[in-house]
């Protein structure tokens, strides 16, 4: 049973500290056209309202998420900063990044369904099976190779898909070779007018965990954030042997105490971080598991990491929930500029919950119900219990595995619970925003396109033309990703929304845009589905977010359809809606 200072529930918010928590995020954005209202007249819980006109097309406000992440799918199309999804490298590598991960996958699709096929019943999964784009592990959920498909049905569509794969493998390959997309990928071959844009170089995690960053601050920023407690790289060698000895007595102190201690060598990749113990093996168990089931595991762990450190600084600094900044500055917090303590300290009880509530402050107010709770029940699901009981289960693997991989004696009891892993998953689901960023291999291709006629175009698109066959409409895939932020979260739904979100691609932050005259007092309002859906389908994809939507115009729909329904008409619509709120463009 977790604290129950960590799960409030919405009717029991406390009014005051919520209250002074929105305005201060308000005042950090600088967006003194909003506030927020902790309960709507129409029982929505809270919303955003307008304090003064605002104009269509004007910026309502511009938000950095509190955390965000690349969806795992998408990583073989774009090439990003893990931390702010700003594209790295050049145009070149994100052609070569895209085509190596295409054929890769290509390859892993149109080989497995054989290498199922040698088994003889016919194992199902050759696309479930295939590989991430970017050789991450694959996202199936089916059991490949098992031998369970009894009709034959399985085993044709994977033997269609197999050698579709097949088909488009052969089909890159005539337009380009392996050898240039490693050339491409390596940097040896540039592209004219590749140089108009300009992309960040590429910075590796300091412990060349695999992930790249647009910059050392952005590495740094991360670090701090969260990924020394959720990075997979290995400790360095040197820092493992120098402190093997100390750490012994020091990590064991830290155990009771949680302090800063430093790195225990002896084989097992352990250290101590902020006064948590993190495994390094366990870590890279933990993201296996999670790139295999729900890549959100991974979203969740960074907030419950980010939250263990932001508690240590505070529970070192001595401050309370009453005294910590902003949620914006908190998550946005660059290095610390103080050393950590190196000496373990005694805490009492209080003093750590106090610390925690700190640092789960940013997370407290968030809309959320635990994730097997909160997700609508897919239509072709039998038994409604036994699935959500599936997705219970599946979290508590999940909360295991990171548990096995961070432990603190100070926080841990209290927030690696599987209620409050549970929650973060189901306030993912309940409020993430959708950010696409465009590619700049779209611009470049555009860019080719839009050049005069002549000669000169021509030797271009010689050199061009190949690789945009080879990527077919791949070249266009913007990075995609899904991000918590803490003021957008508070935005009802309508499905006639006076505002839209658009995600800028020199950074990663949100802004929102008013799509139409906003006069003062009236709510802020974003779609979270696609409006252009008929009632019944757009009801179906907000049973995703728990509510049936009575905004206005689904008022309206649903008279018109009980009227024609009187007069011998209607049909049902169906599916359940993506996890998705407004995806932006590029302003
Ligand atoms: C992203 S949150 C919006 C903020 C939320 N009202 C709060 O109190 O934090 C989404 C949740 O708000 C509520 N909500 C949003 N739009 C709604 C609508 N049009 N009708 C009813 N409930 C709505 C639903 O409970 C939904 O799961």
């Amino acid at each position: 049973m977790s604290a129950s200072y960590l799960l409030p529930q919405p009717d029991s918010v406390e009014e005051e500290g919520a209250r002074a928590y929105y305005s201060e995020v308000v005042a950090a954005l600088g967006a003194p056209t909003v506030e927020v209202r902790l309960a709507t007249e129409d029982g929505k819980g809270k919303g955003v309202f307008a304090t003064k006109d605002i104009p269509e097309g004007e910026t309502v406000f511009t938000e950095v998420p509190l955390v965000s992440l690349q969806h795992i799918e998408n990583r073989g199309s774009a090439l990003v900063c893990y931390r702010c999804l700003r594209f790295v490298g050049t145009v070149e590598q994100q052609i070569g990044h895209k085509l190596h991960c295409l054929v890769e996958d290509l390859k892993a699709t149109s080989t497995h369904h054989q290498a199922d096929g040698d088994g003889g019943a016919g194992g199902s999964g050759a696309a479930a099976g295939a590989a991430g784009p970017s050789g991450a592990a694959g996202a199936g959920g089916d059991q490949e190779g098992d031998g369970e498909s009894q009709d034959g049905v399985d085993v044709d569509l994977d033997l269609e898909e197999a050698l579709k794969a097949g088909e488009r493998l052969e089909q890159v390959y005539s337009h380009v070779t392996p050898e240039r997309i490693e050339a491409l990928r390596s940097g040896s071959e540039a592209l004219p007018l590749a140089d108009d844009f300009q992309l960040p170089p590429p910075v590796p995690c300091r412990r060349r965990c695999g992930e790249v960053f647009c910059g050392e601050a952005c590495e740094a920023a991360a670090w701090e954030q969260f990924h020394c407690l959720l990075c997979i790289g290995p400790a360095p060698a040197e820092a493992a042997g120098a402190a093997a000895g100390a750490a012994a007595g020091a990590a064991a102190a830290a155990e009771q105490q949680g302090a800063e201690a430093g790195v225990q060598g002896g084989g097992e990749e352990v250290e101590v971080l902020h006064g948590v113990r993190v495994d390094r093996r366990s870590l890279a168990t933990f993201v296996e598991h999670a790139k295999e089931t729900n890549e959100i595991f991974i979203l969740a762990a960074q907030v419950l990491a980010s939250t263990l450190i932001r508690a240590a600084r505070a529970l070192e600094s001595g401050e309370s929930a009453a005294t910590t900044a902003a949620a914006g500055s908190l998550a946005d917090a660059g290095p610390s500029t103080s050393p950590p303590s190196q000496q373990p300290q005694q805490h009492t009880p209080q003093a750590c919950q106090a610390a925690l509530q700190a640092g789960w402050r940013p997370y407290v107010y968030g809309w959320k119900r635990v994730w097997w709770e909160a997700v609508a029940v897919p239509e072709d699901v039998d038994s409604e219990e036994e699935f959500r009981e599936q997705l219970r289960a599946l979290a508590a693997d999940s909360l295991e595995l990171l548990t096995a991989a961070l432990h603190d004696p100070r926080f841990g009891a209290d927030l690696l619970t599987l209620e409050v892993y549970g929650s973060v998953v189901g306030l993912f689901e309940l409020n993430n925003l959708g950010l696409s960023v465009c590619s700049p291999v779209e611009d470049f291709f555009l860019a080719v396109d839009e050049q005069e006629e002549g000669p000169d175009k021509a030797a271009v698109c010689k050199l061009t033309g190949p690789l945009l066959d080879a990527l077919d409409a791949e070249y266009a895939t913007p990075c995609e990703a899904t991000a918590f932020l803490a003021l957008q979260s508070c935005i009802n739904h309508s499905c006639d929304p006076n505002c839209t979100a658009a995600c800028d691609s020199g950074d990663r932050t949100a802004t929102l845009l008013a799509q139409r005259d906003i006069a003062a007092g009236e709510e802020i309002t974003l779609s979270y589905i696609d409006v252009s859906l008929p009632y019944k389908r757009r009801q179906a994809e907000l049973r995703d977010y728990g509510f049936v939507c009575k905004c206005e115009r689904c008022t309206a729909d649903l008279a018109a359809a009980r009227a024609k329904k009187a007069a011998g008409g209607g049909k049902a619509g169906g599916g359940v809606g993506a996890l998705r709120a407004k995806i932006g463009k590029r302003r």
